[in-house]
């Protein structure tokens, strides 16, 4: 019988656990942990996005700050928030939501945030951290993913992981996290040859590329488990949805657990940045 990885029920469990501890990180430090995020213009898929990170910081007796700023934002007025929020005491996780628009500099926005508020572990020094395993903040994706993977494989040490996908948020992360538990791993991309039997050889496949149901039924071994990180809209029968990188129906009884598409790996990305924040703010108090 193939597993359907409930990504929301895991994602509520390590809200709640999160939950648990900031109380105790309260009365331990009077302070409570702080998350600012940033947003510059207005894309319709990143307002979601916002709302269920906005619940989840909430449920979690986080402290949240939004920012939202016009399109026009300059890069000296984002830089001089950036710097505002790295002073700001009240503020332990700072997240600014990409893509920016095209006049803005992400690697210079994501150079500028402080290492110890980067709680999407995408500053370069976090990223050297990650690749030696001396990771503190994880990007909140690929550890979504990794805590999904740990709950439905025994052993993840030599199994082959084939990672569909090159990109610095998602598919290099994912391939040194899963390096890290001793998988062999292959990263697959559009300039791959034959990627369809690479991805055959796969017994974890992860696929994130952005492209509507690409991973089909002849792309998976027998038995795999399969994480789609994959959140595209399309219209089907007029009606706008959300469907993953996998054509999840025609994988489905052929492998041995798989996330949905929403309600997988979504969730548990926001539920990592919120582990993230309470991380980031033990560490700024020593833990
Ligand atoms: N600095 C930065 N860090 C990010 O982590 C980041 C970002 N920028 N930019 C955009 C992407 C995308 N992303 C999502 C997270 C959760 C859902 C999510 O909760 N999805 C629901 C569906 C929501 C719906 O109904 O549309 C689900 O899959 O079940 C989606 C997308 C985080 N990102």
């Amino acid at each position: 019988m193939t597993v359907m990885i409930d990504g929301k029920a895991l994602a509520d469990e390590i809200v709640q656990d999160v939950a648990q501890e900031v109380s105790s990180f309260k009365l331990k430090h009077k302070v409570v942990p702080g998350l600012a995020v940033v947003l510059v213009g207005e894309d319709p898929a990143s307002s979601v996005y916002v709302r269920n990170k906005i619940l989840r910081t909430e449920q979690a007796g986080l402290q949240s700050f939004a920012h939202y700023l016009p399109e026009n934002t300059t890069q000296k007025q984002l830089d001089d928030l950036i710097d505002q929020l790295n002073e700001d005491d009240s503020v332990h996780g700072i997240l600014v939501q990409l893509p920016l628009p095209k006049h803005l500099s992400e690697s210079r926005v994501i150079d500028a945030i402080s290492p110890a508020k980067d709680v999407d572990g995408f500053h370069p020094e976090n990223v050297g951290k990650l690749v030696t395993g001396q990771q503190v903040l994880v990007p909140c994706t690929p550890l979504g993913c990794m805590i999904m993977l740990k709950r439905h494989v025994d052993e993840l040490s030599g199994k082959h992981a084939v990672v569909i996908g090159r990109s610095n948020i998602v598919g290099k992360p994912i391939a040194n996290l899963l390096l890290q538990s001793h998988c062999t791993v292959t990263i697959v991309h559009s300039r791959t040859h034959n990627i369809e039997s690479i991805c055959r050889s796969a017994d974890i496949l992860i696929a994130a590329v952005g492209q509507p149901h690409l991973v089909k039924e002849d792309w998976v071994k027998p038995g795999a488990v399969v994480i789609d990180v994959g959140i595209n809209q399309i219209t089907s029968d007029g009606k706008r949805k959300l469907v993953g990188d996998v054509d999840y129906h025609a994988v489905f009884s052929k492998v041995s657990a798989i996330t949905p598409v929403p309600g997988g790996v979504g969730p548990m990305t926001i539920a990592c940045l919120i582990q993230n924040t309470l991380t980031a703010a033990k560490h700024q108090f020593g833990a």
